[in-house]
């Protein structure tokens, strides 16, 4: 079974590839953003820790962490962890060690299954959280920093203060494309990106998805 971790900076287009991925027979694909929700769920040690570690920010600007249904307010908490890195940090500790010991449980579990042809890990702190040390291929999706501002603005209404704040929280692409072994073009048509993908996955590294 072959492990490919893959990571790209906010509105790169990971989602699209991980649905085409996801298709595949004997693929399975899974989320770290996914993961890290379902273990910050109300109740959770993860949920406890982290009300714990910021129960005294009194900051006006922020807001409740927690709204009425218990579970976090994922508007406060964006901006808490975008707009500070120091508290980025402090929540990171908390949940990624969880996020990553569930990967390693699964990762193990379906090697011993032996079902899975390839399982993919989808992780914006890919490379952060060390997962080169699991995986066995690092894939970043290079979309430019205007073409992602543009989507972001289109689809989701994101403004630019919003984009530049999660900008400044992720790595500078120079340095995903430095880490990464396989580094996808996803800024032309999706049609063009899986190409890409089907030749990668056929092996055929070329100049126009390599770029090292
Ligand atoms: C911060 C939250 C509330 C923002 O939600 P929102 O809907 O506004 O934005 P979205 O989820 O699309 O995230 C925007 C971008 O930031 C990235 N991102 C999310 N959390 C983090 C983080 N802790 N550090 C750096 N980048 C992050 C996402 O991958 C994405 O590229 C949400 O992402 C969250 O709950 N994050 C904590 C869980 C987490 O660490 N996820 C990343 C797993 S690798
Ligand atoms: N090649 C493409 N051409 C045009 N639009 C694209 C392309 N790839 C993705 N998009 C669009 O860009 C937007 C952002 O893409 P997507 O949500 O997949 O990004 P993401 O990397 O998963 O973001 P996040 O980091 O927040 O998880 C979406 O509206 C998506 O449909």
């Amino acid at each position: 079974m072959k492990f490919i971790g893959i990571t790209g900076g906010v509105g790169a287009g990971k989602s699209a590839i991980l649905n085409y991925l996801n298709n595949k027979p004997k693929y399975r694909v899974m989320l770290a953003d996914e993961i890290a929700h379902e273990l910050m769920k109300s109740g959770t040690e993860v949920f406890k820790t982290i009300c714990n570690t910021f129960k005294n920010i009194n900051d006006s600007e922020i807001g409740n962490l927690v709204d009425e249904s218990g579970e976090f307010n994922r508007k406060n908490l964006a901006k808490l962890i975008f707009s500070s890195e120091e508290n980025r940090k402090k929540i990171n500790d908390i949940v990624h060690p969880a996020v990553k010991e569930y990967v390693k449980e699964q990762f193990a579990l379906e090697k011993e299954r032996g079902q899975i042809e390839v399982l993919v890990l989808e992780a914006a702190l890919l490379i952060e959280e060390n997962y080169d040390a699991i995986c066995d291929e690092l894939w970043y999706i290079y979309t430019s920093e205007d073409n992602r501002r543009k989507r972001l603005k289109e689809s989701r209404g994101y403004s630019d203060e919003k984009i530049d704040n999660i900008f400044s929280s992720q790595l500078p692409e120079e340095e995903f494309i430095q880490k990464c072994k396989v580094v996808i073009d996803n800024n032309n048509s999706l049609e063009k990106t899986f190409l890409q993908i089907e030749k990668v996955l056929r092996g055929e590294l070329n100049d126009e998805c390599f770029r090292r």
